[in-house]
């Protein structure tokens, strides 16, 4: 799910009644009526609502529901990696440049990476324990949580090595830079450990995901839920996806009335085969989604293979503010007139970039989630491993002056 706010886009306005429409008021003053956003409808979109029944045309994924102690460790501050990290404990433990020989470019710099924000983490526990007795300064216990690593270990396994993680709602996307391969395939278990610790998205799923909901959580409850009751990890078997074949689709009353290209970047090719990719988007919308999600108005993300003889459900968001709407406006999407039916006709209306200037113009997914100001200013030209390095001294350097 997008953490999509619009700066110039006004604040969404408190509903008072459960059920009522959801209002947002327009910099033009003219009111844009949302289906009401309630905590059924959120839930409907949570991984583990919808994938048993749409399992058979999504990507091969398993849920795994997280222990409360692992949800708190997410929660904590600071991104330290439970003890079966090895290379963490390598990296601090070796000083002897020879032991590295056998390390790979990446794996160093996830162990380093890994290190720095450990050392990061401990600098802080430091400074809020001023108080405490000095033995015990830096010496909590790294968490450690033998049950889940072997139940994420042996799922990697199953999908072949490699898997792309998200919880209920979210991936982690904006925290891919931490990642050796600035993407979210993971190998193992602490790959997954330190995207979820950086990222915000994920942060939201876990404290924030319900705060737009317009009704109570429960019947006599006064407001709206904290977190889920129970919080997943969802590991999905990974899939080497053209970025160009993937679109968002908007319903609105169980009628498709628009698809946009999700990735914001020009594809030339595409225009040739749009008509070929609507029809293929509109039959497998009749023929497997349409009556089958619980809700009347929701989007959901579909990927056309390249040969184009398959599509893949990814995803469901509700038809909401919160979800970003791509190349089109909310506005257009709810002031179309369903009842009108020579507009009916003209139905579902495709987009797509039309030029690369266009792709430029489009505001790039999580631009202010992605490096920090110090982290670009310090990787101008270098190699992965120079840049980890130099980050590395950066943060010692930055530590002992604190
Ligand atoms: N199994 C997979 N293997 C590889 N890449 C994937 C996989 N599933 C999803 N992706 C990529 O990750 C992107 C985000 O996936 P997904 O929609 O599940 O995450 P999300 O955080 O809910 O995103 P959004 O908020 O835009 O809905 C997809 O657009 C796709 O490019």
């Amino acid at each position: 799910m997008s953490i999509y706010r619009p700066e110039d886009e006004p604040e969404q306005q408190e509903v008072g009644q459960q059920q009522q429409q959801q209002t947002v008021t327009t910099t033009e003053d003219t009111p844009l009526v949302f289906p009401p956003l309630t905590h059924q409808r959120l839930e409907n979109c949570a991984f583990s609502s919808w994938y048993p029944t749409f399992r058979s045309i999504s990507i091969k994924s398993k849920i795994i529901p997280l222990p409360e102690d692992f949800v708190s460790y997410l929660n904590a501050d600071g991104v330290f990696i439970p003890g079966q990290s090895g290379l963490t404990l390598a990296l601090s433990d070796s000083e002897d440049e020879g032991d590295d020989e056998d390390i790979s470019d990446a794996d160093r710099f996830k162990a380093l990476q890994e290190a720095t924000f450990r050392q990061r983490a401990e600098g802080e526990q430091d400074d809020s324990s001023d108080d405490e007795d000095e033995s015990d300064q830096g010496e909590a216990p790294l968490p450690y949580f033998p049950g889940l690593e072997q139940e994420i270990e042996q799922t990697i396994t199953e999908f072949g090595g490699e898997v792309f993680p998200k919880l209920n709602w979210s991936s982690p996307r904006d925290a891919s830079w931490i990642a050796a391969t600035n993407t979210l395939k993971c190998q193992n278990v602490s790959d997954i450990f330190l995207l979820l610790k950086s990222s915000d998205f994920i942060a939201h799923d876990l404290a924030h995901a319900y705060e737009d909901c317009s009704d109570a959580a429960a019947e006599g409850a006064e407001g709206v839920k904290e977190r889920p009751d129970t919080v997943d990890l969802v590991l999905r078997k990974w899939f080497d996806l053209a970025p160009s074949m993937e679109f968002r689709c908007f319903v609105r009353d169980n009628k498709l009335v628009a698809i946009s290209q999700r990735d914001m970047t020009y594809y030339d090719f595409l225009k040739g085969i749009q008509d070929e990719l609507e029809d293929k988007i509109v039959d497998f919308f009749e023929d497997r989604i349409n009556g089958h999600f619980p809700d009347s108005d929701y989007t959901f993300d579909v990927y056309i293979t390249r040969n184009k003889d398959r599509i893949y459900l990814i995803d469901f968001n509700p038809f909401a503010q919160k979800t970003d709407s791509l190349l089109f406006d909310w506005k257009e999407l709810l002031q179309l007139d369903l009842e009108d039916k020579e507009q009916l006709d003209h139905l579902p209306a495709m987009r797509l970039l039309e030029s690369e200037a266009a792709g430029s113009h489009m505001q790039q997914p999580f631009a202010f989630n992605r490096y920090p100001a110090d982290v670009t200013d310090l990787s101008n030209g270098q190699t992965v491993a120079e840049f980890a390095e130099a980050f590395y001294k950066k943060v010692q350097a930055a530590s002992t002056t604190d």
